[in-house]
């Protein structure tokens, strides 16, 4: 990442206009520094010269009046822009990533900490970062000049010193970027193992084995603590070295001063103005280098956002059919995983209008990654698929921690009326557990509809499928987890669907074959209907 990356505007537009905010802002503050020096060296002179103090006097304290109402307003701007840029952030890579294939989806560790600590991460970069760069990209140029006028030798040093610190800042830069991706890594891969442990925890603890999953934990945890602790180091370090040099450097001015002023080279208030004015052209650029540490984790997530949401959009081949049409069409579907070296789907033709289609096959041949084709969750590798918004009941089914009501409104209307809620509860079987849940509808569910069964998830999920008002429904064994009488109503609830829209269904059950208007039976790597 670069000091200051332009394509950040492009990516990140919130942040467009607090920056021309805080640049205006840098710019006054910069002339009311300069004029803070010349003020308070008219104090002391006056104070020595026993001369007229109120003129001075008032400019000071009007000129640091004005320097704090422009540092407040410079904080509140940032502030602000830092929330608005890294919720905006967030939205955007939500939004983004629901609108691109799966495939071109990160993993979700990947996601889970780029949308949470990433954006988060930026916020420091836009409120604290940047308006620091604009600061020294203002103050010192105006410093370094205004010096050259008063006193060109002062000047000169500045000149020759300051570009030792950028220089110093990048070194010591570089090497804090190897030493923040390398964190950024370890995050990730403790998010992921986390992940996979928190979803595999009753199968880990029911072998046993829960306790070297704890060890492991225990490890990558360590892992990601070494690699923040030495970012710290090197961003105290190098605070630490950007501190002395400016230090030497202002020094070095104020001692040729001091000697011309002793020699009688350089009259009082001459000098005073060089040496308050020569601190103000170090220290903006000294507090970019501090700022750029505590903002390295942004500049990081910043990349890895700007390359997600710029990544080019899928060369999707799934076009859209009339959103009424209830009809889906795939000609030639061919599909290869990501990685996989054989299409798992090799040019597949199919044509499913009003009615019930079956997708039959064996375990792995490649039903569910068929729907989620038809549904343009995944891109066609060759051929296409055409079709209106879909609705997918995936083997899986989304349940959000939340109300029954969230959870059947979720994706329709959420002012559906209770009476048709209740309706298509009924309808699937689940209205008696509902009511004997301790507020019906508006009973929680925990995450991942913990609190139901699984086989009354399935039937929730196909009572929102009923809810909704997609003309195509696409259902991965939607009775994999029911009793018998469950799935004769499900058998009913899907056969009474197809009479008004598009089914298609992935199943085991020949009860539901027996009652298909349209069976597809798919073979491994080839495909025969
Ligand atoms: N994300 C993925 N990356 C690579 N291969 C995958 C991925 N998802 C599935 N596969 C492979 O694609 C093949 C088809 O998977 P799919 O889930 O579509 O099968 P299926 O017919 O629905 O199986 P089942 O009846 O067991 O649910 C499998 O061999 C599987 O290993």
């Amino acid at each position: 990442m670069r000091p200051f990356d332009p394509k950040v505007l492009r990516t990140l537009p919130e942040a467009r206009r607090p920056l021309a905010t805080l640049a205006a802002v840098g710019v006054a503050q910069g002339v009311a520094t300069v004029a803070t020096a010349f003020a308070l060296s008219g104090v002391v002179v006056a104070v020595v010269r026993g001369a007229d103090l109120v003129t001075p006097a008032t400019w000071l304290a009007a000129l640091f009046l004005a320097r704090g109402l422009l540092a407040l307003t410079a904080e509140r701007v940032a502030a602000s822009a830092g929330v608005a840029v890294s919720s905006g952030a967030r939205g955007r890579l939500l939004r983004r990533w629901l609108a691109v294939p799966a495939d071109l989806r990160p993993d979700p560790a990947r996601a889970l900490v780029l949308a949470d600590q990433g954006a988060a991460s930026v916020e420091p970069y836009v409120a604290r970062y940047l308006p620091a760069l604009v600061t020294a990209a203002v103050v010192p140029p105006l410093a370094v000049v205004v010096l050259a006028v008063v006193d060109w030798r002062s000047a000169l040093v500045v000149v020759l010193t300051l570009p030792l610190l950028p220089l110093f800042a990048a070194l010591i830069g570089a090497t804090t970027r190897d030493a923040t991706a390398r964190r950024w890594q370890a995050l990730s891969a403790l998010s992921g193992h986390f992940l996979d442990v928190v979803r595999g925890l009753p199968t880990l603890v029911a072998y046993g084995r829960a306790q070297r999953q704890t060890e492991v934990v225990g490890e990558v945890s360590q892992r990601h603590r070494r690699a923040t602790m030495a970012t710290l180091r090197l961003a105290f370090l190098s605070s630490a070295a950007l501190e002395l040099l400016a230090t030497i450097c202002v020094a070095i001015v104020a001692v040729t001063v001091g000697l011309r002023l002793s020699h009688g080279g350089l009259d009082l208030g001459t000098a005073l103005v060089a040496i308050l004015l020569a601190p103000e052209a170090y220290w903006p650029v000294r507090r970019v280098g501090a700022e750029f540490h505590s903002a390295a984790d942004g500049a990081e997530a910043l990349a890895l956002l700007t390359a997600q949401l710029d990544s080019p959009e899928a060369p999707t081949a799934t076009g859209a059919a009339e959103p009424t049409l209830a009809r889906v069409v795939a000609e030639g579907l061919t599909y290869t995983h990501p990685g996989a070296t054989h299409p798992v789907i090799d040019g597949l033709d199919l044509t499913a209008g009003v009615g019930l289609t079956v997708v039959t096959g064996p375990s792995g041949v490649g039903k569910s990654t068929l729907l989620e084709l038809l549904a343009g969750l995944r891109a066609p590798s060759h051929g296409c698929v055409v079709a209106p918004r879909t609705h997918l009941v995936t083997q899986r089914p989304f349940l959000t921690p939340g109300s029954v009501r969230a959870n059947l409104t979720l994706g329709t209307d959420p002012q559906t009326s209770t009476e048709a809620l209740w309706a298509a509860l009924r309808r699937v079987g689940l209205d008696g557990p509902v009511a004997a849940l301790p507020s019906g509808l508006d009973s929680t569910l925990g995450d991942d509809g913990r609190g139901l069964s699984a086989g009354q998830r399935a039937r929730l999920v196909l009572a929102r499928a009923l809810l909704g008002d997609a003309t195509v429904v696409l259902l991965d064994e939607p009775t994999a987890h029911l009793d018998p009488a469950s799935v004769a109503t499900v058998h009913e609830v899907v056969t009474e669907l197809a009479e008004r829209r598009c089914v298609v269904v992935v199943t085991h059950r020949s009860e539901l074959v027996a009652l298909a208007d349209q069976h597809l039976h798919l073979r491994p790597a080839a495909v025969a209907a």
